[in-house]
């Protein structure tokens, strides 16, 4: 099983961390985050704000062996997708001084050792200034990496994450809290995807969404 540091600080027992393969500023970086990285960074922070990435459309297409999943038991979590009418809103995150060294080598552990992802330069739009965007590192989870799962019906989708957990959570806490958050994005912020998947997922948990019926037994 893999181990994952228990601190940010704590040496994992893991092969030392390789920095992002974009060039990154080592006194000031934006790092965007569009999953769990939106509700748990769990790293030190200068600023952040609520926006989204164009060119780019939400995916629970990563297979998951340890945050929300096991070997036998693969959950699914998000990356982006090349859609050149894709919109993603998520959280920017400001690191500076020696935040940016930590987060780096905290988030290499968590998404590219454990997760499979690769990190990838975006431009991310503030919700309050889009007209002044910002260069962001994102995580993204490629076809190339032995993680991914790539498409499936949401139905199927719903039917993973109900059955899902790893050492972060359960899948569906995951699922849960992402759309947590784009509700509070207000309603220009649409995700069709996850919607569908959310959706899904009630029709399956009657309890999930109690008929009066249901509600008068209680
Ligand atoms: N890179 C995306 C997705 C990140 C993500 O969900 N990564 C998984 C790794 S497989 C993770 O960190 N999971 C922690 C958790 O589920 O609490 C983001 O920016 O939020």
């Amino acid at each position: 099983m893999k181990q994952e540091s228990t601190a940010q600080n704590s040496q994992p027992a893991l092969p030392p961390a390789q920095f992002p393969r974009v060039d990154v500023d080592p006194q000031a970086l934006w790092i965007f985050g569009y999953g769990s990285l939106v509700w748990r960074p769990d790293f030190a922070y200068s600023d952040s704000r609520v926006g989204f990435v164009r060119g780019y459309s939400r995916r629970f297409w990563q297979g998951d062996t340890f945050h929300r999943g096991s070997d036998k038991m693969p959950g699914r979590v998000v990356t982006l997708l090349e859609d050149h009418e894709g919109c993603t809103w998520g959280v920017a995150y400001q690191v500076q001084g020696e935040q940016v060294s930590e987060a780096l080598k905290y988030l290499n552990v968590r998404e590219a050792v454990l997760g499979g992802y690769d990190t990838k330069e975006v431009t991310f739009y503030p919700q309050d200034t889009p007209d002044q965007p910002l260069k962001a590192l994102a995580y993204v989870a490629t076809p190339q990496n032995p993680g991914y799962l790539g498409p499936a019906p949401e139905e199927a989708i719903a039917t993973q994450i109900l059955a899902c957990s790893g050492f972060s959570g359960h899948n569906l806490e995951y699922l849960l809290r992402l759309a947590d958050f784009m509700q509070l994005c207000g309603p220009q912020a649409q995700d069709e995807h996850l919607t569908a998947i959310v959706d899904a997922v009630g029709t399956m948990l009657p309890c999930f969404c109690p008929t009066k019926q249901a509600l008068a037994l209680v």
